[in-house]
């Protein structure tokens, strides 16, 4: 099927006053229509880079030095400032972590809503109005007359989370970028966040990339999973193959660490050592090396790592694998 979104080796550096951040280094990976891909990796990994380039917010301080993103066919890197603007919204909206954060604290949450279906759409404020009741019953906020016309405080991290995802729903966009999206959340909240999202993909045929270090939530939810280690993609592959064949050693380290997925609590154990610095000269091909049980002195040899298919829909990035 040809994806919706195919990044291409992009690279992202950021400029700082300590040195320049190789924060994504020839990144590849596809998303389908309608396919929820997790997005996997400890903090540092480089998702939300990757999220920003993708809507096209990335900080001031970063330089984009090679890549494609391709939605469609079409390369967003290429588009004109007011096409890209035109873009976001249509093509992919994000739905972002700390729901309560990330809308307006002094406006209604109705009010907020109704700004972003008016943007992208023709209609009146009549019409509008009702969009906006019908999102917040679309993600099922309780009495979304009186909802509609609260501040984000007087709403629950919850509600704040369902409002942030209809707001991402007001321009039925393609591509839908959740970001932690259940951080900070009771666990009923978060299967009720999870199952929306879910839902979306399956009714809409919206795809979803879902952002997490949680793999266990991703396994539950994803149809596969890009694993990312330090501004790599090491692995990529469906769910069901990550988790019952893992074939890079980070990823086999992953599964480890968590209760679920380890196989027994003797076997539980974390991935040792953290990731490089980003801002070092000397990063090693392989970013996992220094941490990595199967090492060799092949793994060190210069020379980019490429991200290889080793079975069908199956892709590692290693030069030791089992
Ligand atoms: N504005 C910035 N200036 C400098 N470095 C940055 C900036 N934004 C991100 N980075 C660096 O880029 C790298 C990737 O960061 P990113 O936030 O994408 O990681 P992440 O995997 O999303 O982590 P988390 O799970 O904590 O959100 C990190 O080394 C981070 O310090």
């Amino acid at each position: 099927m040809t994806p919706l979104l195919s990044i291409r080796a992009l690279s992202v550096e950021f400029d700082t006053s300590h040195g320049t951040v190789h924060a994504l280094d020839r990144l590849s990976f596809d998303i389908a229509p309608g396919e929820i891909l997790g997005i996997i990796g400890e903090s540092g990994s480089g998702k939300s880079v990757t999220a920003y380039a993708v809507m096209g917010i990335l900080d001031r301080a970063a330089r984009i030095t090679g890549g494609e993103i391709l939605f469609r066919g079409e390369n967003l890197l290429a588009m004109a400032p007011r096409a890209r603007d035109a873009w976001r919204g249509r093509g992919a909206a994000m739905v972002f972590q700390n729901p309560r954060t990330a809308l307006n604290p002094i406006r209604t949450v109705g009010d907020q809503i109704a700004d972003v279906v008016a943007r992208h759409s023709g209609l009146s404020r009549r019409a509008v109005r009702a969009r906006v009741q019908e999102l917040l019953r679309h993600v099922r906020i309780p009495d979304p007359e009186r909802r509609a016309l609260a501040y984000p405080f007087q709403l629950s991290g919850g509600l704040c989370q369902r409002v942030g995802i209809a707001m991402a729903l007001a321009c039925a966009p393609r591509l839908l970028i959740a970001d932690e999206p259940t951080t900070g959340l009771d666990v009923t909240t978060q299967a009720a966040i999870m199952e929306l999202i879910r839902e979306r993909a399956r009714d809409s045929g919206t795809a979803v990339a879902l952002i997490t270090h949680d793999l266990a939530l991703a396994a539950e939810t994803c149809d596969r999973l890009v694993i990312m280690h330090a501004g790599h993609v090491v692995e990529a592959a469906p769910t069901a193959a990550i988790l019952s064949r893992p074939r890079h050693p980070y990823t086999a380290g992953l599964l480890r660490s968590v209760p679920s997925l380890a196989g027994s609590i003797a076997q539980l154990q974390a991935v040792p050592g953290s990731l490089p610095d980003l801002r070092r000269a000397d990063l090693p091909p392989c970013r996992f090396a220094e941490r990595c049980p199967r090492r060799l002195p092949r793994c060190d040899a210069p020379g980019p790592l490429a991200l290889e298919e080793i079975a069908p829909g199956h892709l590692a990035a290693c030069r030791n694998l089992p």
